[in-house]
C-alpha cells in the first residue's frame, strides 16, 4: 500500500506545485490522476520517489518511509518503483530484450551489467513479461524499430522486470493514437489486478481515464479537489477540477444503459466499468 501524508512541495522559484496531499492506494488499485496543466501532477508522482525533494510531509511505501531514506537505502528502495513514461524513454539501439533487461540493473553487480551478463532466471523472467505484453515475436527487434505502442510495451515489460510493488505511471498513451491508448491502458489495468500492483496514472484523456480505471483524483493548485469512482465525474466536478467549459463532448455519459450486443471489447468499455470489462475478456480468453 501506498500513503502520502499532508505532501508539499515548493520549488527554488517560490512555485507551491503541492499543498498538502493526503491519499492512500490500494494494492491492486490504479488511480488515474487527472488535473489542468501546472495542477502539479508530474511533482506528486516525482515526489513519490523523490525524483523531486518533497518539502514537507510523507511517503510510505508498505513498511518503508520512503521520504526519511538516505542515499543508499533510497536507491535500494527505487529499484521496487517501476516508472513508465510518455516518451517510453527505451534506448533506441539496444533489442527489446536487452531494453527489458535493464529494469533488472539495480539488482545485478556492476560488472555483470557492464557485461550485460544477466543471470538465466532474469532472462527467462523477461521472456515471460514480454510474452505478457504481446511482443514475443519482437524479442531481438531494436527499439527503433518498434512502433509507439510496441515501444510502450517494452516500458511496461521494463518496468515490471524490477519486481516493483508500486508503478508511477507519467501520461502513458499521450503519443499514442486512440486505439493502442486504450490497448495500453486495458493492459497496464490488468496487469495491475493480476499483480496487486497499486499505481498511479498522470494522464490527461478524462474519457480515456474513466474507461478504465476505478478511482480518479482530480488535482487542482496542488490540491485534492475529487477523489472517487469515474462515475462520480460529472461536469460540475469537471468544472471544480478544470473551471467553466462544455463537457459534454469529454466525459462519458455516466447513467447510459444498453442492451445492445458490443462485440468490440474497445467499444465495450466505454459501457460498462472496467472491472466488468477485464472480467468478461479474460472469460472469453481475450486477455
Ligand atoms: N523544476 C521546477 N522548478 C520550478 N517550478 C516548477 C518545476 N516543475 C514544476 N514547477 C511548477 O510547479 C507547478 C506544478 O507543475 P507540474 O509540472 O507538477 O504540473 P502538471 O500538473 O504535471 O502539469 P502538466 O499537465 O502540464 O504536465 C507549476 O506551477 C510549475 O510551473
Amino acid at each position: 500500500m501506498l500513503r502520502l501524508q499532508n505532501l508539499t512541495k515548493t520549488y527554488r522559484t517560490g512555485d507551491r506545485a503541492l499543498n498538502g496531499v493526503s491519499l492512500t492506494v490500494e494494492p491492486g488499485q490504479v488511480v488515474g490522476l487527472i488535473g489542468p496543466s501546472g495542477a502539479g501532477k508530474s511533482t506528486l508522482i516525482r515526489c513519490i520517489n523523490r525524483l523531486v525533494e518533497p518539502s514537507s510531509g510523507q511517503v510510505t511505501l508498505g513498511d518503508t518511509a520512503l521520504t526519511g531514506l538516505g542515499h543508499g537505502s533510497l536507491r535500494r528502495a527505487r529499484r521496487r518503483i517501476g516508472m513508465i513514461f510518455q516518451e517510453y524513454a527505451l534506448v533506441e539501439r539496444l533489442t527489446v530484450m536487452e531494453n527489458v533487461l535493464s529494469g533488472r540493473l539495480g539488482y545485478v553487480g556492476f560488472w555483470r551489467s557492464f557485461f550485460r551478463k544477466f543471470p538465466p532466471d532474469a532472462v527467462s523472467k523477461a521472456y515471460a513479461l514480454l510474452d505478457r505484453v504481446g511482443l514475443s515475436d519482437h524479442v531481438d527487434k531494436r527499439a527503433d524499430a518498434l512502433s509507439g505502442g510496441q515501444r510502450q510495451r517494452v516500458g511496461i515489460a521494463r518496468a515490471l522486470a524490477q519486481d516493483p510493488d508500486l508503478l508511477l505511471v507519467d501520461e502513458p498513451t499521450a503519443s499514442l493514437d486512440p486505439k493502442t491508448s486504450r490497448q495500453i491502458m486495458r493492459l497496464i489495468v490488468e496487469i495491475c489486478d493480476e499483480r496487486g500492483l497499486p499505481a498511479i496514472i498522470n494522464i490527461h484523456d478524462v474519457a480515456l481515464a474513466q474507461s478504465f480505471v476505478r478511482r480518479i483524483i482530480g488535482l487542482k493548485s496542488g490540491e485534492v479537489v475529487f477523489d472517487g469512482a469515474p462515475n462520480e465525474l460529472t461536469d460540475a466536478v469537471l468544472t471544480r477540477i478544470y473551471g467553466e467549459e462544455d463537457w459534454s463532448a469529454t466525459i462519458r455519459p455516466v447513467d447510459e444503459e444498453s442492451d445492445d450486443q458490443v462485440d468490440d471489447p474497445d467499444a465495450e468499455a466505454e459501457h460498462h466499468g472496467p472491472a466488468e470489462v477485464l472480467d468478461r475478456e479474460r472469460m472469453a480468453g481475450l486477455s
